[in-house]
């Protein structure tokens, strides 16, 4: 099986120029199967708060009524992966920019009103998802960059956290390929009590941090969707600063936190 990297790069350094820049060099020199899919709810919140509508997030989720869901459309479909996607184009990086209704890679269902009502909040519909068209794409020499949306398979679109995106597809495309699931951000990993990275976390460690306060807000969704890949056929998951991809990848040091 050919060797794919699936890479998430966050809000914190898509919105930060000269990271931004940074990374998008050492992934356009990737060598190999690549699939980006990016973030960008800081800009999100921001672009929201100019146009009046003050961000609402909940366990890491944003709450997305109908004004919203227009705004996350316009700012994740258009500003942010469409710049991507021209920005690896630049860098000779033949990057197609997708969403997750885009050949119904993504299907998904609004998440049910329990005590929260998330609004256009959509939870994958994994039982449905299969890599095909990605698959497609990637032997055709293409380089799918997605958006952190999905769709409802009713004419709606819907929001959905960027780490859980990343973690469904590399789940589809382990049946294709020996995936390795990257999640880039602007810490060296997950930190232990006294900041140092833990080079290596088990489900049970994660639990204990979780519970001892160490780990908080989008770090536990990001351990969650990380686990849950590892658990469903995906090779190997490290949580890691963005401008280590190089040495991980092409040096193979151990860098970052490996989910185990
Ligand atoms: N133990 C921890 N180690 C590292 N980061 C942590 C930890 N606990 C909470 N965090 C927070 O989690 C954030 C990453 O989650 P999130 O903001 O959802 O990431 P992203 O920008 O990749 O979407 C970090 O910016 C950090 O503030
Ligand atoms: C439902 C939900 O919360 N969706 C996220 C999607 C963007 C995202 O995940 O961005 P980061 O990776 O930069 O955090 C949001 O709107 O914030």
């Amino acid at each position: 099986m050919d060797t794919l990297y699936v890479i998430k790069v966050g809000g914190n350094i898509i919105d930060n120029e000269e990271k931004l820049a940074s990374f998008l060099n050492d992934f356009a020199q990737l060598k190999g199967l690549k699939v980006l899919i990016h973030g960008g709810g800081k800009i999100a919140t921001e672009i929201s708060k100019g146009l009046g509508i003050e961000a609402k997030m909940v366990d890491g989720r944003r709450i997305t009524d109908t004004e919203t869901l227009k705004i996350v459309t316009m700012v994740y479909a258009g500003l942010i992966n469409k710049n991507l996607v021209a920005k690896l184009q630049a860098k000779g990086c033949n990057a197609i920019g997708l969403t997750g209704a885009d050949a119904n890679i993504i299907p998904a269902n609004k998440r049910p009103v329990k005590e929260i009502d998330y609004g256009f909040v959509g939870d994958v519909d994994n039982a449905k998802m299969n890599g095909t068209t990605l698959s497609l794409l990637l032997k055709t020499g293409l380089v799918p960059i997605l958006a952190p949306l999905t769709h409802d398979q009713q004419g709606n679109m819907l929001n959905t956290n960027a780490d859980t995106i990343a973690s469904s597809i590399a789940v589809a495309l382990s049946a294709n390929f020996d995936v390795n699931l990257i999640y880039c951000f602007e810490k060296e990993g997950v930190l232990d009590g006294e900041e140092k990275v833990i080079p290596s976390i088990t489900h049970s460690y994660f639990n204990e941090l979780k519970n001892n306060g160490v780990v908080v807000a989008g770090m536990i969704p990001k351990l969650d969707n990380a686990f849950a890949a590892i658990g469903k056929g995906v090779s190997s998951v490290y949580i890691m600063h963005a401008d280590a991809l190089p040495a991980l990848i092409n040096d193979k040091k151990a860098v970052g936190t490996k989910i185990s």
